[in-house]
């Protein structure tokens, strides 16, 4: 073999050990590097099954629900005084000019300042006028929610969803002129009130909007796909909860969702107003409906106990609400 240039110093014995040793160290950094790189790709592997897990999960069927009598709920017709009486002026009062204005309002100014528990624990004393369902406090409504998703294994954000989604309810302590621009169904106003919304067009027959020559046509003053962001929906703890929950928490594009149409139900439920999404609006109306029986039907449930459920939601809440005291 010919003669490598080395210093004269340097045994060949040794150089043959260093050079099998740098083989080596140089082996070992290679198969550090594998295994790092095995690691990193398992890592990603893994938060995107559960990602993919979470949001699977998000869209199947809700379980907690399977044995009950859905033709036990939302009976309009059979309802009491109070629910009858609470339609008749909401859809008497809705109106395209109170819309106006109920939104100016609520730009003006800020209301209060408080956490979401204290919130949730300040609108415990309103009971539903609206709703021929549950009689119980709105406490109590918001842990059966989120209770019931949580027990279907949903992800967490729908979860502190379910557990806020009525918050916008507390609009009732602030502007409100009664209960009917805080709660109940929801429905577009400045087009054609649909035959689809509880007691049906007939019942909006004392609005001023009612024969008017735009506001009463299909479109009215929308056009064909401009998406629901761009529709005035009727004034209510929805919409007032959205704005706030967009402004203030991190909560995904379907939570917000969730919140903005819960009661929208001509729309999620009847398939009425379709014609005004976009397609942005067909993806959020698949996560509504997920939504859906975990409003409603769990109003069956028993009643929870806010105590032992606080600590968990308190966890829930400061992983969203970044900044804890909120702006109402
Ligand atoms: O989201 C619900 C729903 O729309 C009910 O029908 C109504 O009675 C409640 O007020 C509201 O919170
Ligand atoms: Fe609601």
């Amino acid at each position: 073999m010919a003669p490598v240039a080395v210093s004269p110093q340097a045994s060949p014995v040794f150089k043959k050990r260093d050079g099998q040793a740098l083989e080596e160290l140089s082996d070992a950094i290679d198969e550090i590097n594998v295994l790092k790189d095995t690691k990193k790709r398992e890592a990603e592997k893994k938060a995107a099954e559960k990602k993919e897990a979470e949001e699977k999960g998000l869209y199947e069927e809700s379980e907690f629900d399977k044995e009950k009598d859905k033709t036990n709920f939302r009976q309009y017709e059979d309802a009491s005084d109070r629910v009858k009486n609470f339609y008749q002026e909401q859809h008497t009062k809705q109106t395209v000019a109170y819309n106006l204005k109920a939104r100016q309002d609520f730009h003006s100014k800020t209301r209060a300042e408080m956490t979401v528990w204290e919130a949730m624990e300040k609108l415990n004393t309103l009971i539903d006028e609206s709703d021929p369902d549950t009689s119980l406090s709105q406490i109590e409504h918001l842990l059966q929610s989120a209770e019931a998703i949580r027990r279907d294994g949903k992800p967490r954000w729908m979860q502190l969803t379910g557990l806020i989604h009525d918050l916008g309810k507390l609009l009732f302590f602030f502007d409100a002129e009664g209960q009917w621009d805080v709660v109940g169904d929801t429905f577009p106003v400045g087009c054609a009130f649909d035959d689809k919304i509880v007691y049906g067009r007939d019942s909006f027959r004392e609005n001023e909007d009612f024969g008017h020559k735009i506001y009463d046509t299909k479109f009215g003053i929308y056009t064909p796909g401009c998406g629901l962001d761009n529709v005035m929906l009727s004034w209510g703890h929805d919409e007032y909860l959205y704005h706030l929950a967009k402004e203030q928490s991190t909560l995904p594009d379907e939570a917000l969702a969730m919140i903005r149409y819960h009661s929208f139900y001509p729309w999620h439920s009847a398939g009425a107003y379709h014609e005004l999404m976009n397609d942005h609006d067909r993806d959020m109306l698949r996560a509504v409906k997920a939504f859906n029986p975990y409003d409603l039907y769990s109003k069956s449930d028993g009643i929870p106990s806010v105590d032992e459920l606080k600590p968990y939601y308190m966890e829930l809440i400061n992983e969203y609400f970044p900044t804890k005291v909120l702006k109402w």
